[in-house]
């Protein structure tokens, strides 16, 4: 089976987190996401987290850490998810390829469909905004 290595930035805004929704011709069309992508050759965790971010939401994003790893294998395809969380960037967010994109207040993150990899770094999220407040 083919197998990815993910980055994905959960990027916080006080009691906000960014989303975006998969374009639909898209692997998990339609679903919500933390935005990012595949890493390329040659490129670190930080380096194409960097990129992917300013490609799809024209931010840059700064210091970001490692929040959570997942591996999860869909039918299609196996991915090694990295997300890392920061609350530091600069610029507006936009949806450049596009996406909706969407500043959710954590409590509501449960009424967004994300894909079936994502259930514990949501409810990951959910504890650390929770133990926050
Ligand atoms: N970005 C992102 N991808 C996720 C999440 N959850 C999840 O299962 N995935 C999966 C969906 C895709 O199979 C893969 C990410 O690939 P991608 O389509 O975003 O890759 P990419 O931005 O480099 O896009 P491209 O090469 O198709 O243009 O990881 C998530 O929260 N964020
Ligand atoms: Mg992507």
């Amino acid at each position: 089976m083919k197998h990815i290595q993910v980055v994905a930035a959960v990027i916080v805004k006080n009691d906000h987190v960014l989303i975006a929704r998969r374009p639909l011709d898209k692997h998990k069309g339609g679903y919500w996401e933390f935005p990012g992508g595949k890493i390329e050759t040659g490129e670190s965790h930080e380096e194409a987290l960097v990129r992917e971010i300013a490609e799809e939401i024209n931010i840059r994003i700064e210091a970001p850490q490692l929040f959570e790893r997942i591996d999860f294998d869909y039918p299609e395809k196996s991915v090694s998810l990295n997300f890392f969380l920061t609350e530091a960037f600069s610029g507006e967010p936009e949806g450049l390829e596009g996406q909706a994109i969407k500043w959710v207040a954590w409590p509501e993150l449960a009424n967004y469909q994300f894909p079936e990899a994502n259930q514990p770094v949501v409810k990951k999220l959910q504890n650390w905004f929770s133990e926050k407040s």
